[in-house]
């Protein structure tokens, strides 16, 4: 039973309240997915096992600069998140951290990331890792978010790079299967997206961000959704025909792509009120499942 206190007096401690803080700046289920299909990259990009030391700096370091990424977005995003239900509650907004404290929070982040990658993988991942940052903390979030409802389109290029990161940090080289990897995420993005700004659109019209929902109206990005959504089906179908992967990726990916499509068309002809956001949070399980998939079929077949 004391026991128990400690452990709830300690989770309620000021300095667990401040380590969680922190920790909310780096969208961390985000970061865990990317650097999930980061670690696809790599595994995909070698024959046999993965070198330990060189794998495992490599993936934190990705990690790292991508947490720093994010920690920056919500620094330059802080007026627009305090104007928003979804957003008010992060630790900016709320003052719980300092914008000084989270700058030189995203800094350390970003250094120790970019030291990790230097040393354990190569300049190459490197450079595309720095690109990708500066690409979603500077170009998406201070301009582009704010400027063109085409913004998580362009944008989403960013959040599509980590396989390509991971299969550059193992070989040093671009191939083409890496970026067939990053495809599959580009064109995931916007039914992603799309669907939890649907859900969300009073909340962009608050805040005056011009995402597609606010400035063409619902039943056009619904449209939208289906339409890209048909499109990753088909991308994500390429793998079996480049030969990366093989039918037990063909089976699940097809399975997956068959519920992403009922989704997307129930959102925009059978519509229920929880529609839009049941599609995003499938849309999160799709990308999950079709990495781990990638990886079992290259593992097992
Ligand atoms: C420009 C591209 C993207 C945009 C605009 C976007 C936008 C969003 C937004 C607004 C949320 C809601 C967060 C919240 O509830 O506070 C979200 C959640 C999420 N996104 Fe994305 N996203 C993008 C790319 C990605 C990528 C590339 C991944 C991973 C590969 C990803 C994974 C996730 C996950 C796992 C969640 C759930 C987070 C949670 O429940 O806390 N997103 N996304
Ligand atoms: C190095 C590298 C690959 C960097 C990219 C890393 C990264 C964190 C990508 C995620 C994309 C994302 C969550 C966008 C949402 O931003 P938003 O501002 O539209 O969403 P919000 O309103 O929830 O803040």
């Amino acid at each position: 039973m004391a026991k128990l206190l400690s452990v709830s007096d300690a989770l309620g401690s000021p300095a667990f309240s401040t380590w969680r803080s922190y920790y909310q700046l780096t969208k961390p289920k985000v970061i865990y997915l990317l650097m999930l299909t980061a670690l696809v990259g790599m595994c995909l990009a070698v024959e046999s096992w993965l070198p330990p030391l060189q794998a495992t700096f490599s993936l934190l370091g990705i990690g790292l600069v991508c947490a720093s990424a994010a920690a920056i977005n919500q620094i330059l995003d802080r007026n627009i998140d305090d104007k928003m239900a979804r957003t008010q509650g992060r630790p900016l907004p709320k003052g719980r951290v300092s914008v000084r404290n989270a700058s030189v929070f995203a800094g350390v982040l970003a250094l120790v990331g970019f030291v990790m990658l230097l040393l354990a993988a190569n300049l190459l991942t490197a450079i595309l890792t720095f690109a990708s940052m500066l690409g979603y903390a500077v170009v998406y979030t201070l301009f582009l978010k704010r400027a063109t409802p085409q913004n998580i389109v362009i944008g989403g290029l960013a959040g599509a790079m980590p396989p390509l990161l991971g299969w550059t940090a193992m070989t040093g080289q671009l191939d083409g299967n890496a970026l067939l990897l990053v495809m599959i995420i580009f064109t995931w993005t916007p039914p992603h997206f799309w669907a939890l700004a649907i859900h969300r659109r009073d909340d962009y019209a608050k805040a005056n961000i011009p995402m597609l929902p606010v400035t063409h109206g619902i039943e056009f990005t619904k449209t939208c959704v289906l339409l890209y959504t048909l499109l990753l089906c088909a991308v994500a179908l390429l793998p079996c025909l480049t030969g990366l992967s093989s039918w037990l990726y063909g089976v699940v990916v097809m399975g997956l792509n068959l519920r992403f499509m009922q989704h997307a068309w129930r959102l925009k002809f059978k519509p229920q009120p929880n529609s839009a956001i049941n599609t995003f949070k499938f849309s999160i399980v799709h990308l999950m499942i079709l990495f781990l998939a990638l990886l079992l079929d290259h593992w097992l077949l």
